[in-house]
């Protein structure tokens, strides 16, 4: 049985048009006959009405009181119900296959949400746990077209003609304002459906009982030839855990899906929702994301652009794997095949089809049909989506005509990956580490940052300021976690003494101490000068040989004028040492002449030298200022820099951030000007963005973990038409968050 054996709904596939002995009953109203017999497979004479605009639509109450648990009663028009008979005699394909002989879940209270379902015995991931039957299912198009008091009359006649309306009038309901209760429990508990083409709603009295999650551990599994459904597990299901499907599709960022759930009455307060500031933010960043990526495929179907829209749909897939959205996981695997099959690539696009089929089942969203990938790859020569294949929702209406595949620039050595990644031999792609993002690794996967966090007093007025309106001015920084307070991060960064403002940065830069301890990414405040005027440019750094922090600046003790101004000196780069970060030694010159030290130790488990590595800006030899020097687990070297095209170019931004990289620091270095590491573009978590006129000094904040995952970038930053500038942190990945989380602030 199933859907290859009958079908009324649509026009029956071709394939299946020799099913001739199947024939779809005819419709029926009020006007025919007065026994069962004449109503069958009703057991209710139908009680229709005409719509109150439109004479010749017709609605009719058809019930089944024998159907599943408590009867079916569905309002609807007489050819939706013929054609919709037959699929009272089915029962779900591959039947429900579920373990009776344990209860697996229980209705219990679960103030303040009314009543939910428990787990009562583990249950597995992919398990079907409960079954239900539609009890009623109501056409869209009628409450419109009614008249309200006519209208809820019928939604009385449909509930009384089932075998226990009980079960339905006391189920939960929302609406304060609800003038009928029938109404307010089908707006309440049902859900939307499809039948003979048109929008439904249908109503599961037990699937009813199952609250909300945004990211639920069950969902319902429909059929296409029937009115049973079941409930599925996304994962396994411990004993007493709720149990939780998502009223709304999956993939909307939270101020959406909250809008969305206020039809039910509620706030939702689920993990996801009332996740840390940053992970709420970086899954709307990702779920945004996947939203303008599917306007990207859809645009570069349209414009037979293969090569991008392929591109975007692997994004999308890495996407939503991030975001752990099982099913479109599944579906984007399908598109993926879809776009490889338009171009021609039959073999891959089989791959990505079994791949999409092979989640699905893993899920238990479908069962296993031998027959399934033939008819998944046949539906893709058809120019519409057809219903011979048992699929999701796809998002995806694809354009009938071949495209082409241009193929990708790829990669042949992990230098074509900026030695951020690998690249793969069997995908000829790059293959990122986490933090990097971009066809060649070499753009930090940058997510949105919260407003007034990092170091910004730009706000700041002191009785000792020269000048407002530039705050306590400072200029990035370097963030360290406390040696031995794991949830206290100091920031060791430039701020210009008496409010003089970024243009006073020579000779009012004073080096300071800020905390906090309310995470890496801040907001800091001031808690130190480490030295006073003139110093500038720190870069602190752990040394494992010395044991302590080593800082490294330029600048030299003066005595601070009293007005602003900017006065010019020769640099000199000098370093102190300090094992606590509050109390330094007397600073010891350097290097003369030169600025920007970026100091990295070369000490390895293997060769425990104390030698340092430090690099300085001197020649500009790659059009580059600001050097931040690393070395990656892989033993490689890099540098993030401030790329001065902007300024060769006369202007600033938006092309500030790039990055260098070599297998040793002896070199050869390959600077990559073709991807930037970042621009001048800040996303923030209100979902507003700002365009800096400057964005400089970069630093980054790496993982304790060994992988040297980037976490945090440091920037100075300073806006249009202002003169203060401030310390930007922006964090990057979902490393930050689980950094976060780990600490413990959440
Ligand atoms: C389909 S019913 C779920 C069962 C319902 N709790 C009951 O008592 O019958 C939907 C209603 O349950 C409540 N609900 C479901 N999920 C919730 C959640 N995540 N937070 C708060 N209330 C929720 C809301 O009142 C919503 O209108």
């Amino acid at each position: 049985t199933g859907i290859g054996t009958k079908h009324c709904l649509t026009d029956p596939p071709h394939a299946l048009r020799h099913d001739a002995q199947f024939r779809c009953p005819p419709p029926i109203d009020e006007s025919i006959g007065s026994q069962p017999v004449d109503w069958s497979p009703w057991t209710h004479q139908p009680d229709c009405v005409n719509a109150e605009k439109d004479p010749s639509l017709k609605y009719c109450v058809y019930s089944n009181s024998r159907h599943g648990d408590q009867g079916i009663s569905i309002i609807t028009k007489p050819k939706t119900a013929a054609d919709s008979a037959t699929m009272l005699d089915e029962e779900f394909p591959g039947g429900h296959g579920i373990n009776n002989t344990t209860p697996s879940y229980a209705v219990v209270d679960m103030p303040p949400k009314g009543k939910g379902v428990v787990a009562t015995r583990k249950i597995a991931r992919a398990e079907a746990f409960m079954s239900d039957w539609a009890t009623v299912v109501l056409d869209l198009s009628f409450p419109k077209a009614m008249q309200q008091q006519v209208g809820h009359q019928y939604l009385h006649l449909a509930a009384e003609q089932l075998s226990d309306p009980d079960k339905v009038l006391g189920l939960g309901r929302s609406s304060a304002k609800a003038v009928d209760i029938v109404e307010d429990i089908l707006g309440t508990n049902s859900f939307s459906y499809t039948l003979g083409g048109d929008s439904h709603m249908a109503l599961y009295p037990e699937v009813a009982r199952i609250n909300h999650a945004c990211k639920p551990n069950a969902f319902v599994r429909f059929s296409a030839t029937s009115f049973d459904v079941k409930v599925v597990a996304f994962r396994d299901i411990e004993v007493g855990e709720e149990i939780t499907i998502s009223y709304i599709p999956m993939n909307h960022p939270r101020e959406r899906r909250q809008r969305d759930l206020r039809r039910w009455g509620f706030e939702c307060k689920c993990s996801l929702c009332t996740a840390s500031k940053t992970d709420v933010a970086a899954s709307d960043y990702r779920r945004e994301k996947i939203a303008a990526l599917q306007e990207d495929v859809l645009k570069a179907i349209g414009e037979l652009d293969g090569t991008t829209a392929v591109r975007a749909a692997y994004e999308i897939l890495e996407l939503v794997k991030l975001e752990d959205i099982p099913t479109m996981v599944a579906s984007q695997y399908e598109v993926l095949a879809r776009l490889f099959w338009k171009a021609g690539d039959t073999d891959t696009a089989t791959k990505y089809a079994q791949q999409s089929l092979d989640t699905l089942m893993d899920m238990g969203y479908i069962d296993y049909r031998a027959d399934d990938l033939p008819l998944l790859l046949k539906d893709f020569n058809s120019k519409n989506m057809s219903c011979n294949w048992r699929k999701l929702d796809i998002f995806l209406l694809f354009a009938s005509l071949a495209f082409m595949i241009t193929p990708s620039r790829g990669c042949s050595t992990d230098e074509d990956c900026s030695l951020n990644g690998i690249c793969s031999q069997t995908k000829q792609a790059c293959i990122c580490d986490a933090g990097w993002r971009a066809e060649d690794c070499s753009e930090l996967d940058l997510y949105p940052a919260t407003r007034w966090s990092g170091y910004n007093h730009t706000n700041a007025t002191g009785p000792d300021f020269y000048k407002e309106g530039a705050g306590n001015s400072s200029w990035g920084g370097h963030i360290i976690q406390d040696p031995s307070d794991k949830k206290l991060f100091h920031l060791i960064t430039s701020q210009m003494a008496h409010g003089c403002g970024l243009a006073g940065w020579r000779p009012f830069s004073t080096i300071i101490r800020a905390e906090s301890r309310t995470g890496p990414a801040g907001p800091y405040t001031f808690a130190q000068t480490l030295f006073s005027t003139f110093h500038h440019n720190p870069t602190t750094i752990y040394s494992p040989a010395d044991g302590k922090y080593l800082l490294y600046c330029i600048g030299r003790d003066i005595v601070t004028p009293d007005t602003c101004q900017s006065q010019k000196f020769n640099n000199t780069i000098s370093v102190s040492s300090s094992a606590d970060l509050r109390s330094w030694e007397p600073l010891e010159a350097q290097l003369e002449n030169v600025t920007n030290p970026a100091p990295w130790p070369l000490w390895s488990t293997q060769n425990q030298t104390r030698a340092m590595l430090l690099a300085v800006e001197k020649n500009n030899i790659y059009t580059a200022e600001d050097p931040f020097l690393w070395r990656d687990k892989r033993g490689h070297w890099h540098f993030l820099v401030h790329y001065l095209v902007d300024i060769d170019l006369g202007l600033k931004g938006p092309r500030v951030g790039a990055h260098a990289y070599a297998r040793h620091w002896r070199g050869p270095w390959t600077f990559n000007n073709r991807t930037l590491a970042y621009n001048t573009t800040v996303e923030f978590t209100d979902g507003t963005s700002t365009v800096y006129y400057r964005r400089e000094r970069p630093k980054l904040y790496f993982s304790d973990d060994g992988s040297m995952t980037p976490v945090y970038l440091v920037n100075g930053v300073q806006e249009f038409n202002r003169s203060g500038s401030y310390t930007l942190i922006q964090p990057i990945g979902t490393s930050a968050g689980e950094y976060e989380r780990k600490l413990g602030f959440v």
